[in-house]
């Protein structure tokens, strides 16, 4: 608030109440009367828009005439209107001739009226009838004795302002730091107190100063520009306390406060006098004692004129070395910089009090909140998912929340909403840990599911692969998703994008892994497919050996062959197969299956295989005519020439076997590369191209040919063994003698009733054994018997021989027909014991 302008009459006929107890304390003197009617006609004129008019001069004229400026408002901003206002004061083009002086002190402690005084300045003066603030920001006017600029700044401690001393500790530090001398304003009585003579701000301030303004390197040593002036007034000086004293006081407070800084590190052995100079004046009482007081203060303006003096205060070590028209810039910069620091930011004692209420409160809901949450932790670290663990992490912060805003919305406003903000982020990070778990978990979980759900699908009959995974994926993430947004908490920045992405990642390895599975096993299959394809036309072909014979075999490979890639490929395209997965897939078939094929013909063309179809052919060609008939031979039969020709025949079969080798070498098969589980080194054969298609080595041909022919001969003699028996058969004659020679027995027979009786039923028993088909059996079982009942009467006989003595023994066996039988069952049991070690042999 600006003061109204009122006149030396106005005031003397209307005076305050404040002047009027003053005029009428009968221990007020002539001259104090006097001095209160001076004081009431130097009262300012109004201030409008920053710049007051030129007030009334009580010292000589303005500087400049344009009075002052408002450099900064109560908004805290800085004008524009400095350069101009210098430049009309006439001091823009001084160079560095020019001074900056400031005062500091507590509200209405006279600062205004000492500045008016000492420099002829136009300050406003406290209206004594409403004892309120005067001085509103910061304002400047030029000095009217010399180059001076002198800034009146807002008193502190003012009741207007309360307990925000904001603007108090920057317009402080601006003082000090912009200025070269700065005038500390305080009455006598409040010298030796501590917050009354502004210690604890100056303390705030010269913190804040030596860490913005103090600069670096060697502290000891600081630049001259970088020092100030502090000038103690020292107001209604009584004289009871020696100045000395009060110095002394006064200095002592000042390197006590310097020494409890908190200085920056590489200041840290700074020296108050590194940085300031102290010096002291007193005044007197103002109104009680005005004329002194007036002497004073013309004494004290020399020490701000009279550059002689050994006590001028305007030494050059105190400038800032900043040339006049820069101050403007120069100002409003040192401003911006106390307004963006915040150090100066320090806390009332309602703020602080509300710190340390709403630091309880909220470290007791932290407790019970922590204590809430610990349940769910432990499940959540074992990799459990939580059902409703965002609906359980909600409730808890509402709790905790609510209690805290009970309870601390009742102090500060601000420092309750900062700390409110404190608990709540505090609160999140702590739920943090829980909703990575969870998604963690939820991520392991669906994983898992993912592969179960694939194993199942992939059980099913007819299933489709692609369906399964795609179906399988878009349930886990679905599931994942549904369970992120649950734990998610509004208000928070928790993001569960990234593990979404790992998930995704993860269900596509899975896929893959059991695709690669599923294709391995459909090639098994196809495999199967090719070997039981590749069977029969191969053991057939290999039967009948013949020049066409491989043709036949590659035809059906290579027909079997393209069946399957063919098979493949449909199938394939149910799985979203890559290209360069089916290629390998179309490898690894061809591969197999050339070793199917080379495989089984490696088992068609064993000795014992080729021996049988050796034999079979030949017996074919030997024991058959040309129409399919057996062949019974006769003595008039050439036995030899169809023999040889038959074993002729049958060995030009032999070397067809040795390798494959169709009529057109195009028919054979380009080789594939083995797979990469194949043992190549030790099995090169099937994938070499020298060994691939060779099936009989050499001597194998010969050992089997030797062996063929061994059976072959045996054959032969077989054959003649046969055509001797039939040449031994009984002649016909001897039928007819026997009819003549047994007719009288046979017609006793007939007509004996019980003969013909038995005769009949043997007939009968005949007949239905005939009619059912027995007689196969019977027979059967009647030669069993017999030689069973043969082969014991034979051991029963050797036996009984071999216990005989050796006389008979010889006697025995130059009885023909016993010395038969014994060499029989001798011979028998050779036969027997040599069948078995062929039998052997062809298993081998
Ligand atoms: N006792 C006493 N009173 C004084 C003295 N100087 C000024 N006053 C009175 O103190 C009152 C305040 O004076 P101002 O000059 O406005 O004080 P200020 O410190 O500038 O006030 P703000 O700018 O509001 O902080 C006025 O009524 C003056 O008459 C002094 O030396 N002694």
């Amino acid at each position: 608030m600006n003061q109204t302008p009122e006149t030396a009459s106005n005031l003397l006929a209307n005076p305050p109440p404040e002047l009027q107890r003053i005029l009428d304390d009968p221990r007020t003197t002539d001259e104090a009367r006097q001095a209160v009617k001076e004081v009431s006609v130097v009262s300012p004129p109004p201030v409008q828009n920053g710049l007051a008019s030129t007030p009334k001069e009580p010292n000589g004229t303005n500087h400049s005439g344009e009075g002052r400026l408002q450099i900064v408002n109560e908004h805290q901003e800085f004008t524009k209107q400095l350069s101009p206002y210098l430049d009309k004061w006439g001091l823009l083009d001084k160079g560095f001739a020019y001074d900056v002086v400031s005062v500091f002190g507590s509200q209405s402690t006279g600062k205004s009226t000492l500045l008016n005084r000492l420099f002829g300045t136009t300050f406003d003066v406290m209206d004594e009838s409403k004892r309120q603030q005067t001085t509103k920001g910061i304002w400047m006017c030029p000095s009217t004795y010399g180059n001076t600029l002198v800034m009146d700044v807002e008193g502190t401690d003012g009741r207007e302002r309360g307990e925000d001393q904001d603007f108090e500790r920057k317009s402080a530090l601006f003082s000090l730091a912009s200025t070269e001398v700065l005038i500390v304003n305080l009455w006598e009585h409040q010298i030796g107190l501590y917050n009354g003579a502004n210690m604890g701000l100056l303390k705030t301030v010269f913190e804040v100063n030596l860490g913005l303004f103090g600069g670096g390197g060697d502290s000891s040593k600081p630049k001259p520009q970088e020092k100030t002036l502090i000038l103690f007034v020292i107001r209604d000086h009584v004289g009871a306390t020696p100045v000395s004293n009060l110095t002394a006081t006064l200095t002592q407070d000042m390197e006590k406060i310097w020494a409890s800084l908190s200085k920056p590190s590489h200041l840290a052995d700074a020296t108050l006098s590194s940085y300031f100079d102290l010096s002291f004046a007193t005044l007197p009482h103002k109104i009680l004692m005005p004329e002194k007081f007036e002497d004073e203060v013309l004494e004290l303006r020399r020490r701000f004129t009279d550059r002689s003096r050994s006590d001028y205060v305007f030494q050059p070590s105190y400038h800032k070395r900043i040339p006049a028209d820069g101050v403007g810039f120069y100002m409003e910069g040192i401003w911006q910089q106390v307004l963006t620091n915040k150090d100066l930011d320090l806390p009332t004692q309602q703020e602080l009090l509300a710190q340390f209420r709403c630091d309880e409160l909220s470290a007791a809901v932290t407790e019970i909140f922590l204590a809430s949450s610990k349940i769910v932790r432990k499940p959540v670290e074992a990799g459990q998912v939580v059902e409703g663990l965002g609906a359980l992490m909600k409730d808890w912060l509402d709790t905790a929340l609510g209690k805290f805003d009970r309870d601390a919305s009742r102090y500060h406003a601000g420092v309750y909403q900062r700390k409110r903000l404190d608990l709540l982020t505090g609160l999140h990070a702590s739920l943090s840990s829980l909703f990575l778990g969870q998604l963690k978990n939820l991520h392991k979980i669906e994983t898992a599911k993912f592969s179960k759900d694939i194993v199942r699908g992939t059980k099913e009959v007819g299933y489709d692969f692609a369906k399964v995974v795609n179906e399988g994926s878009d349930n886990a993430r679905q599931r994942f998703l549904d369970g992120a947004k649950e734990v998610k908490i509004d208000g928070t920045d928790w993001e569960y994008e990234h593990e979404l992405a790992l998930l995704d990642e993860d269900l596509k390895s899975i896929a893959d892994r059991c695709r690669a599975d599923e294709t391995k096993k459909m090639v098994n299959t196809i495999e199967r497919n090719v070997k039981r394809q590749l069977l029969e036309p191969v053991e057939v072909a290999l039967s009948q050996p013949s020049v066409e014979m491989w043709n036949i075999v590659l035809k059906t490979y290579k027909q079997v062959n393209e069946d399957a890639e063919q098979s493949y490929l449909t199938k394939a395209k149910a799985y979203n197969c890559s290209e360069e997965e089916n290629n390998a897939a179309l490898l690894s078939l061809r591969a197999r299956t050339w070793l199917s094929l080379r495989r089984k013909l490696e088992e068609q063309t064993s000795d014992a295989t080729i021996l049988a179809t050796l034999r079979s052919t030949f017996e074919e060609k030997f024991r058959y005519d040309e129409s399919g008939v057996p062949r019974v031979w006769k003595p008039e039969d050439d036995i030899e020439s169809a023999f040889t020709k038959a074993k002729e025949e049958t060995l030009s079969l032999l070397p067809i076997f040795a390798s494959i080798s169709p009529t057109s070498s195009s028919l054979l098969p380009t080789l594939p590369s083995p797979e990469s589980t194949f043992d190549i080194e030790s099995d090169p054969i099937p994938f070499d191209p020298s060994t691939a298609f060779v099936l009989l080595s050499p001597t194998k041909i010969l050992s089997i040919e030797s062996r063929f022919k061994r059976e072959a001969d045996a054959a032969y003699v077989e054959a003649k063994r046969s055509m001797v028996s039939s040449v031994a058969q009984i002649p016909l004659w001897m039928y007819g003698i026997l009819i003549v020679l047994g007719w009288n027995e046979a017609m006793t027979v007939l007509f004996n009733p019980l003969y013909f009786a038995m005769i009949l039923v043997l007939g009968a028993s005949g007949y239905i054994i005939l009619q059912l088909g027995l007689a196969g059996p019977l027979l059967q079982i009647c030669k069993t018997v017999f030689y069973e009942v043969k082969r014991i009467a034979t051991d029963k006989l050797r036996e009984a021989f071999k216990e005989l003595p050796e006389n008979q023994k010889q006697q025995i066996l130059n009885t023909p027909y016993l010395s038969n039988t014994l060499n029989d069952g001798l011979k028998n049991e050779e036969r027997k014991k040599g069948d078995l070690i062929n039998e052997k042999m062809i298993e081998k």
